[in-house]
């Protein structure tokens, strides 16, 4: 199929064709995709038409009847349709490989890009290589299936059983364990090599340090490779079953020549059953700790009231995010301490407080409290207040949806990178709306953590307080747009802490944020 006969949009519009190659960076997913295709981990040799798409989530397979999971596709923006060759570079602007576009096709939902999933124009065609990707980060450990491949021969191992262990999460003792027993079991006396597929996204090292401290606990020449695995989720624009994700795990561990794969769930969640893998998904039984005798066995030799319980991904954060030393019986100590590494205690971590409500709620009042308060905890902090970011960062800036929205981006851009260099951002503006917060939120998550404070004076208090005569102001149509006047404040729905400050003290509200910080691990228990 041609690029430009397909190039007509739903709407009846037409793009016209373009000669020259252009040049587009594919968003996160598609990037995983890439590689994937480029190293020879997937079968394919580009990105599908919307007739494989179609056929890959409808019945798992390519339209000449190869079993492949999930849709392997490339969105890109409106301005792309009617390009026939295209130039993918990777995040920095290095060309990784030319994209000779076959069919230019609409996906079904159209949701706005940026998004990738649900965008609506994908670009299908052959690629060849320009340059083996260099970004991302493990890129040593990037090793394409030729390569694994190659060393086995080298080694003389290329027809032993190799069990590949898919994980993005790292391996405590229940889950070593496991994989040990499992690799025993495979082929004759001498069990099978084990490979470790380390699933971490492509712009961070994820997991991979602790994933791979647990290296002394694995059988010997235990390899290990990185990957980042596109979810179906991530892939699909259609809810895929739930086998899908442990398909593609399948797909690509067979691509790096192993014979088995496993692919560990944490404890308490159930492995599913996959049918249609390439290679055979083991699956092999749960190991518990006897806290009676100290010891880790197979499960079912343990009665259940001697089993420790393990704790779930969640308490592990948790513990971690506290300072709190991760049990020794649970994982082994190099994994914990590069799991404390990787997740610094709270108290070292950086986290943005960001105040809203209306004009004389108590958000400057508050903030410059808690700032001073975080201070004496021992910790930076920076203090972003309305008025004064309004003088300086925003000056010149008005009250329209437009401006209020960019101001607030800004304070939210500043307080990432103070986040991100592990400081306290104390911002204070009214931030009247939610999808803003949601992206200030957004922003800071990348590199912190976030703690919405709703600052929720009832309008009659602030108006009351009326401390800078604006109320009054607004009332006599002075003052046009004025937030809760005439002007809209959307309450958050999603606020850490809602303080109300109408008959409490001062001190007390800014106790109560102070309260909120420490008791989530923010700040060390008591004040210096
Ligand atoms: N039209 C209108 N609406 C609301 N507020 C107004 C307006 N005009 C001036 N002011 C004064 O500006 C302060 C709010 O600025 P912010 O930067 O916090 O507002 S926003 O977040 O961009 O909506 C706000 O300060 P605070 O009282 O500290 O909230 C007001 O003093
Ligand atoms: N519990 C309280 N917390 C904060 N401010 C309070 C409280 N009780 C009364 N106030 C008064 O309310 C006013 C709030 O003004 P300000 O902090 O500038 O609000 P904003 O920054 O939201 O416009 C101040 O005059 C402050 O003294």
């Amino acid at each position: 199929m041609s690029a430009s006969s397909d190039s007509n949009r739903p709407d009846g519009s037409n793009v016209s064709p373009q000669v020259e190659p252009v040049e587009f960076t594919p968003g996160a997913t598609a990037l995983a995709h890439l590689e994937l295709i480029l190293n020879g981990a997937y079968p394919l040799s580009g990105f599908m038409t919307s007739e494989e798409s179609a056929s890959v989530v409808k019945h798992g397979q390519l339209p000449d009847g190869t079993p492949w999971p999930v849709p392997v596709t490339l969105p890109v923006p409106d301005e792309l349709a009617g390009a026939e060759r295209v130039i993918l570079t990777d995040p920095e602007g290095a060309p990784l490989a030319e994209l000779t576009v076959s069919e230019a096709w609409w996906s079904q939902t159209d949701a706005p890009y940026g998004r990738e999933v649900g965008h609506g124009l994908r670009l299908a065609g052959e690629i060849r290589i320009c340059r083996p990707p260099m970004h991302g980060a493990l890129r040593p450990m990037r090793l394409a299936p030729s390569d694994v491949r190659g060393q086995r021969e080298i080694e003389g191992v290329a027809d032993r059983p190799l069990l590949a262990v898919v994980t993005g999460r790292p391996l405590h003792h229940g889950t070593l364990h496991r994989i040990r027993a499992a690799a025993e079991d495979i082929g004759d006396s001498r069990g099978a090599e084990v490979l470790v597929l380390v699933d971490a996204p492509l712009d961070s090292e994820g997991m991979a340090p602790a994933i791979m401290a647990a290296e002394s606990l694995l059988p010997s020449r235990t390899r290990f490779v990185a990957l980042t695995l596109p979810t179906s989720a991530q892939a699909s624009d259609t809810a895929l079953p739930p086998d899908r994700d442990a398909l593609l795990a399948a797909h690509v561990a067979r691509a790096y020549s192993a014979t088995h794969v496993f692919l560990p769930h944490p404890a308490g969640q159930p492995e599913p059953e996959v049918e249609g893998a390439p290679i055979p998904v083991v699956r092999p039984p749960r190991w518990a700790y006897d806290a009676r005798d100290g010891l880790w066995c197979p499960a079912v030799q343990v009665a259940l009231e001697r089993v420790e319980p393990e704790p779930d991904d969640g308490e592990v954060e948790e513990m971690l995010a506290l300072g709190r030393e991760l049990p020794s019986w649970f994982t082994p100590p190099r994994v914990a301490a590069e799991l404390s590494r990787l997740r610094p205690p709270r108290t070292e971590r950086g986290i943005t407080v960001f105040l809203t409500g209306l004009s004389g709620s108590g958000k400057s009042t508050v903030a410059r409290g808690v700032a001073e308060g975080v201070r004496r905890a021992g910790r930076t902090v920076t203090l972003l207040d309305g008025d004064v970011v309004r003088r300086l960062l925003s000056a010149g800036l008005t009250f329209s949806k437009a401006d209020r929205d960019l101001n607030i981006r800004r304070i939210g851009y500043v307080a990432a990178e103070i986040t991100r260099h592990g400081g306290v951002a104390i911002c204070a503006p009214i931030a009247p709306y939610a999808a803003t917060r949601a992206q200030v939120r957004e922003m800071v998550e990348e590199t912190g953590d976030f703690f919405l404070v709703h600052v929720a004076t009832p309008l009659e208090v602030c108006e009351a307080r009326d401390r800078k005569g604006l109320y009054a102001k607004a009332r006599a149509g002075e003052i046009p747009e004025f937030t809760g006047v005439s002007d809209p404040y959307e309450v958050p729905t999603d606020a850490e802490l809602t303080l109300n400050t109408d008959g409490a003290a001062e001190e007390e509200s800014v106790a109560e944020v102070l309260a909120a910080l420490r008791a989530g691990g923010w700040l060390a228990s008591e004040h210096r």
